[in-house]
């Protein structure tokens, strides 16, 4: 289940195969295979508890795997988990430094986790494309809730990962931050960073991801293009707004369960999968509908993943 045709093994630069995670007898994550291509842009979503954070812990190895195998660019992350670990770079939910260290001390430190050399001239680029220069003195306690945002993803970014993972990057932040966190990091990506990402603004990551993934009770119940996810859904409509009102719905429309607006100046019916525009338009010029003007509207994200994720649909598999 892969979504978007089938890709070399060596340009994964994550694959995940049949990964389990229990807590107590809660399975948080159950046998959970992806990949995500080298220099994509991929969205994991899924509701509040669906297992997203579990298995970015899993992938960054703060967490501890119960059976199944991740691997990074090709490093299996239990048998090399040094050169995994180097290769990722993960911007959590929470900020996980030291409440005292400072932004500039934790940002000169944080490389020799790694083991990678610190590059100042990287850092100061960090600094700079995220507007910390005036906080870098400050602790971590001191720090406003978007500046701790722009602490992390500097963080995640300081030993120049390959793959960047960020848990709902822009929960909780201004729409400014929220424009210059999704504009650096459409940069970052187009520098060869393959990012992962976790987001509840299904509008966001419709914008931002090729591919996405959604999660629900731990399982993977859908993976595809966004695009291929978002005509999932065959919900296109138009409305026709009319020259003259009508009193009731034309016969040829209300067997396709047509509405008419109070004021009957405007009719919405949904169209068929295959159905264009013109041809319906025809069809309203055979039957002599007097049209106006016209609107149509698509399925977002939004509607997909609350179709995907209800109840009702939690046996249904996308792939
Ligand atoms: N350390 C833990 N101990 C016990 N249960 C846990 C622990 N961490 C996560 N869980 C449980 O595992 C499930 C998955 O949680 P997880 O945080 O991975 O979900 P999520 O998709 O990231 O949710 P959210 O969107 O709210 O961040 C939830 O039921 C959660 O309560």
């Amino acid at each position: 289940m892969n979504g978007g045709g089938i890709v070399p093994v060596m340009s994964f630069a994550l694959n995940i195969e049949h990964l389990n995670k229990s807590f107590g007898s809660h399975a948080a994550v159950k046998d959970l295979s992806l990949s995500v291509e080298r220099g994509e842009i991929f969205g994991l979503l899924g509701p509040n508890g669906a297992g997203k954070s579990t298995t970015i812990n899993m992938i960054c190895g703060v967490s501890r795997i119960d059976s199944g195998t991740v691997s990074v660019f090709g490093h299996d992350s239990q048998k090399h988990c040094q050169h995994a670990r180097r290769l990722t770079g993960v911007m959590h939910q929470e900020v996980v430094t030291d409440a005292f260290f400072t932004i500039d001390k934790a940002l000169k430190m944080h490389p020799g986790f790694f083991g990678v050399k610190s590059d100042p001239d990287w850092r100061q680029l960090l600094i700079e494309r995220l507007d910390l220069s005036e906080h870098l003195h400050k602790p971590m306690n001191y720090l406003s809730g978007g500046m701790k945002r722009r602490f992390m993803l500097a963080k995640a970014l300081i030993h120049k990962p390959r793959l960047l993972i960020l848990d709902e990057p822009t929960a909780g932040v201004d729409i400014e931050l929220r424009h210059t966190i999704w504009s650096f990091i459409r940069e970052i990506n187009q520098h060869d960073t393959t990012i992962l990402l976790t987001t509840h603004y299904l509008e966001e990551a419709e914008q931002m991801c090729r591919r996405i993934a959604i999660m629900n009770s731990g399982q993977l119940i859908a993976l595809d293009t966004t695009q291929a996810l978002l005509n999932h859904l065959d919900t296109r409509q138009i409305t026709l707004i009319l020259d003259q009102p009508l009193n009731t719905v034309p016969h040829w429309l209300s067997v396709r369960s047509a509405t008419l607006s109070p004021d009957g100046r405007q009719i919405t019916v949904a169209l068929t999968a295959d159905e264009t525009v013109c041809a319906f338009l025809q069809q309203c010029h055979t039957h002599a509908l007097p049209v106006l003007d016209l609107e149509t509207t698509s399925p977002n994200l939004e509607e997909v993943f609350l179709h995907l994720t209800r109840g009702d649909n939690s046996g249904e598999v996308l792939s």
